[in-house]
């Protein structure tokens, strides 16, 4: 299940796709298209890897919102939304990422944590 706030940003993405670009930055990433805004979120990111590199907590959670946000956005133009994400996360519960990992070269996983 979609946390509430998650599912309040994709409604209010998608109710302001359509809207004016000139009044609106979610009506004016959709006008710019769909690979600025991947770029959009890769600059984002930049951003959010520098605050934590700095050691900036304040900072890192606002590039984190802005990165979640343009994320969302990223999803709505491709049909997708968190409850896709999240289903997907739920699918991998109780699967190590190194176990994943290892299935996925042919390698063997590690039986301890090293
Ligand atoms: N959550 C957000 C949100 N988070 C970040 N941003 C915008 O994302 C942009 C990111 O800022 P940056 O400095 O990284 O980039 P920039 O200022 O665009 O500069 P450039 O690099 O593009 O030149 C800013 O304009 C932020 O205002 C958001 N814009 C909108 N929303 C949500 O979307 C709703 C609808 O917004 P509008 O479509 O603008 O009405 C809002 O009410 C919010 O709920």
């Amino acid at each position: 299940m979609t946390d509430n706030r998650l599912l309040r940003l994709t409604e209010t993405i998608r109710s302001r796709r359509g809207a004016d670009p000139e009044t609106s930055y979610v009506a004016r990433l959709f006008h710019m298209g769909r690979e600025r805004i991947a770029q959009k979120l890769g600059e984002e990111a930049v951003e959010a890897v520098i605050a934590a590199a700095t050691g900036n907590a304040e900072a890192l959670k606002g590039e984190a919102a802005d990165l979640v946000f343009h994320l969302a956005v990223l999803l709505e133009s491709m049909g997708l939304s968190f409850e896709d994400v999240l289903t997907e996360l739920e699918r991998r519960e109780g699967v190590s990422g190194l176990a994943e990992k290892a299935a996925r070269s042919g390698v063997a996983a590690p039986d301890k944590g090293d």
